[in-house]
């Protein structure tokens, strides 16, 4: 298959076409520097919260959680692994009723870094992309990583060719090269985690949906260390993909494999374009709650869908500030978004001298 068939194309995601020329990356996430890390998973998301805010100040004084090593590999080799990714997205673009891969590596990048906790209170911290602890069961069977498996299972065999990149940069590139090919802006990369064993899996870390804005405000703010333009900007990566109550089914297989997380439906009506598109409808369309006895979400006339925690944004005054700017501006949006997903998936990592990376899209080389 030679070009990336969308099966689903919107006037929006092709003005967003001719609007992705015009955004830039601005980045270099601040370095985080901890004291070296004994992992330790055993804080409570809604425990010691109120004294995070103290620490943040010494944060940039303490030092390293995990120090990237120093890579003998060249932005070239990286380049190759990125093509292979995209060359899998492209292949297996029939997965998930056409939408194809791209939103799963996304949240498979996301859900491997979101679990990082910041040293609330005390000098350990835990998480992050760093060790690639997605990869092992204990981490795997999280049920909020359900359905990630099969966001695994396409990047095998790009692993199998390329043996020597660990998994948290296997990873973290995927979710680079989805959001590029889907449209979105460049994400500036660094290369350097290291595989690390059970002992640094997280489990319970990732978000609840069913929640409000403060419990958004605890997770990203509080506990990783972002600021509430990083938070909203982040979650408009919900214009991608959809909920599932059963994970898709794997391509050759002929049954679903797993559960998803229990929520259903699309955000949007292009979910495998990167755009403006979920802080558009949630400021214009009139959502309601979904008559059905799975989870309480919203629904539109459309069918599409809203997680308790994406009408979060608009229930709350300041964080519904940013969602109108977005709506407004696809630009400043891919532009705040760029810089605050290289952060995610750098949280508690220092890189040392090793260099930001930018990919070319398959389409910018021709192939
Ligand atoms: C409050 C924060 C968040 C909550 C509660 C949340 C929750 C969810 C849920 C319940 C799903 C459906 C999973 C399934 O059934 O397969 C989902 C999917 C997704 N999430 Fe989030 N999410 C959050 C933040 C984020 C962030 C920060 C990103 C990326 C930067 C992200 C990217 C995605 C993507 C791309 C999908 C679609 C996956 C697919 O189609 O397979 N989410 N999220």
């Amino acid at each position: 298959m030679s070009s990336f068939t969308f099966k689903q194309i919107t006037r929006t995601a092709i003005n967003r076409r001719a609007l992705l020329a015009l955004a830039g990356i601005t980045t270099v996430a601040g370095t985080f520097t901890y004291q070296t890390l004994n992992n330790n998973n055993n804080f409570n998301n809604n425990n010691n919260q109120n004294n995070y805010s103290k620490t943040t100040k010494t944060l940039a004084s303490a030092a390293t959680l995990n120090a990237a090593l120093s890579d003998s590999h060249s932005e070239k080799d990286y380049q190759q692994v990125y093509n292979a990714i995209a060359n899998q997205i492209r292949e297996y673009d029939e997965y998930d009723g056409a939408i194809g891969f791209g939103p799963a590596l996304v949240r498979l990048a996301w859900h491997l870094s979101g679990t990082f906790v910041g040293p609330v209170g005390c000098p350990h911290i835990s998480g992050g992309s760093f060790g690639g602890t997605i990869r092992l069961p204990k981490e795997a069977s999280d049920p909020a990583n359900n359905a990630l498996e099969n966001a695994r299972w396409v990047l095998e065999p790009v692993k199998k060719q390329f043996s020597w990149i660990s998994y948290g940069d296997l990873y973290t590139l995927a979710g680079v090269t989805a959001v590029q090919e889907m449209g979105g802006p460049k994400i500036g990369w660094r290369a350097g985690r290291k595989d690390l064993g059970v002992e640094y899996a997280s489990t319970g870390k990732l978000p609840d949906a069913s929640r409000d804005a403060d419990y958004i405000r605890s997770l990203f703010v509080k506990r990783m260390g972002f600021t509430e333009r990083e938070t909203v900007a982040l979650i408009g990566a919900h214009a991608l993909g959809s909920c599932h109550v059963q994970a898709p089914v794997l391509p050759g297989a002929t049954k679903s494999q797993g559960v998803g997380s229990g929520y259903t439906g699309r955000w949007t009506a292009a979910p495998n374009f990167f755009t403006n598109e979920f802080y558009r409808l949630l400021l214009e369309d009139k959502w309601t709650p979904k008559k059905w006895d799975g989870p309480f979400q919203y629904e539109n006339k459309d069918e599409l869908m809203m997680l308790p925690t994406d009408m979060a944004l608009v229930q709350d005054a300041s964080m519904k500030k940013l969602v109108v700017e977005y709506a407004k501006d696809q630009e400043k949006f891919f532009k705040d978004f760029a810089p605050a997903f290289k952060k995610l998936l750098e949280l508690g990592i220092d890189f040392k001298g090793n260099k930001t990376y930018e990919f070319k899209t398959l389409d910018e080389q021709d192939l």
